[in-house]
């Protein structure tokens, strides 16, 4: 049997690539079957779909919440035409099932399916989910949930706890950045966008980090703004790091990190314990319901990480925690370790599976 899938939403890398770990699952399953992608230009989807081989229409819509009245409005009046698109695309494509992955065209290319009586499913990456799952919760087939806590905002028995899909690559692929043996290696990103806040900190912990200057192989993401001042600042400290907006090999840029400093944003946290990685973690203190944080307590609890709250963020506390884990080889395998314990690799292939039950239905 061959399916065809819709795939619909994305933004930021954390609801993108989930879909685009389910993707691969699909297409893993039977090469014949199809895929096609449904975002907007402004998505992280413009920028990286095409060059993973993945079909992609977009929609014009945007955000509704927390945009100021006069915004809010306008994208509320796109809200019957992206519909509309929506149908169009479904129509051409017919798709055996529409699902959700978060973020702004996931809504309408949902509900005009639903519309159009095609089987539809979401998936939830955070414990608290965002307003467009939580609305469309009320129409879709099924809801796929990475945490459990994310339960009690939808219908109990549409939910299933699947985990948090992510790409192959992160568990069986190989490698093509080699880990410089002799170093210590740090990855630092901050979530699909870089982060401002943890450069910030790299910046003013660098002087405190000159004991380990000769032994640290440093490769930092930091969004398309800080860049070059980042880049700056490591030359003028005598770091030799690779500083770049974005990476597009994750998967090889965590099997090279001795340690990674990170955002705790859904989808890094899936990945960074499907890979049982070590990680300094410092959650962004604004997402809804400071849902980062909780992700973080998650790992740190259990030891699997160390936290720095975003409050607590200062170059003298971000070089004293590196340095204690580079000085402590063992408790850093021991926090990587327990990372590992807690990944979840099959979560696209259960997400697929229960798909494949509601259409051959
Ligand atoms: C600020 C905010 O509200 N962020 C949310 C957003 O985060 P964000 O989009 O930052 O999502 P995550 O941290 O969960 O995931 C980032 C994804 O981007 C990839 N990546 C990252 C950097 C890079 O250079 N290259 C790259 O490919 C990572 O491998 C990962 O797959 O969505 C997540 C999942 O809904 C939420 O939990 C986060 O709270």
């Amino acid at each position: 049997m061959t399916v065809r899938v819709i795939i619909a939403g994305g933004g930021t890398g954390g609801h993108l690539f989930p879909g685009v770990a389910i993707a691969e699952e699909w297409l893993r399953r039977n090469e014949e079957n199809r895929v096609l992608f449904i975002g907007t230009k402004r998505g992280i989807e413009k920028r990286v779909l095409k060059d993973l081989g993945f079909s992609l229409k977009l929609l014009n819509v945007e955000g509704i919440k927390g945009r100021g009245m006069i915004r809010s409005a306008m994208a509320l009046l796109k809200l019957p035409g992206s519909l509309l698109q929506s149908m169009r695309i479904l129509r051409s494509f017919r798709p055996d099932i529409v699902i959700g992955v978060g973020g702004y065209a996931s809504g309408p290319a949902v509900v005009a399916a639903r519309l159009m009586g095609i089987r539809t499913a979401i998936t939830e990456q955070n414990s608290i989910p965002g307003l467009t799952n939580r609305l469309l919760g009320w129409f879709v087939d099924r809801i796929f949930l990475s945490f459990a806590d994310g339960g009690k905002w939808f219908p109990a028995k549409k939910t299933q706890i699947s985990g948090n899909p992510i790409r192959a690559a992160f568990f069986g692929g190989k490698p093509v950045i080699e880990k410089v043996s002799d170093r210590f290696s740090l990855l630092i990103f901050g979530g699909s966008q870089g982060a401002h806040a943890i450069n910030s900190a790299l910046q003013a912990a660098l002087p405190f980090l000159k004991p380990l200057q000769g032994v640290l192989s440093i490769v930092h993401q930091t969004g398309e703004k800080d860049c070059e001042s980042m880049s700056a600042a490591y030359a003028a400290q005598g770091f030799n790091a690779r500083v770049v907006p974005f990476i597009r090999d994750m998967a090889s840029a965590y099997e090279a990190a001795d340690l990674l400093i990170c955002r705790a944003g859904a989808t890094s946290i899936a990945e960074i314990t499907a890979m049982g990685k070590a990680a300094i973690l410092i959650p962004f203190p604004y997402a809804i319901g400071d849902h980062q944080t909780e992700n973080a307590k998650v790992l740190l609890k259990a030891g699997a990480a160390v936290m720095i709250p975003e409050k607590d963020l200062v170059g003298t506390r971000l070089a004293d925690e590196i340095k204690n884990l580079h000085d402590h080889p063992s408790l850093l395998k021991d926090i990587a370790g327990r990372a590992a314990n807690m990944g979840n690799i099959y979560a696209a292939s259960d997400i697929v599976d229960t798909c494949l039950a509601m259409i051959k239905k």
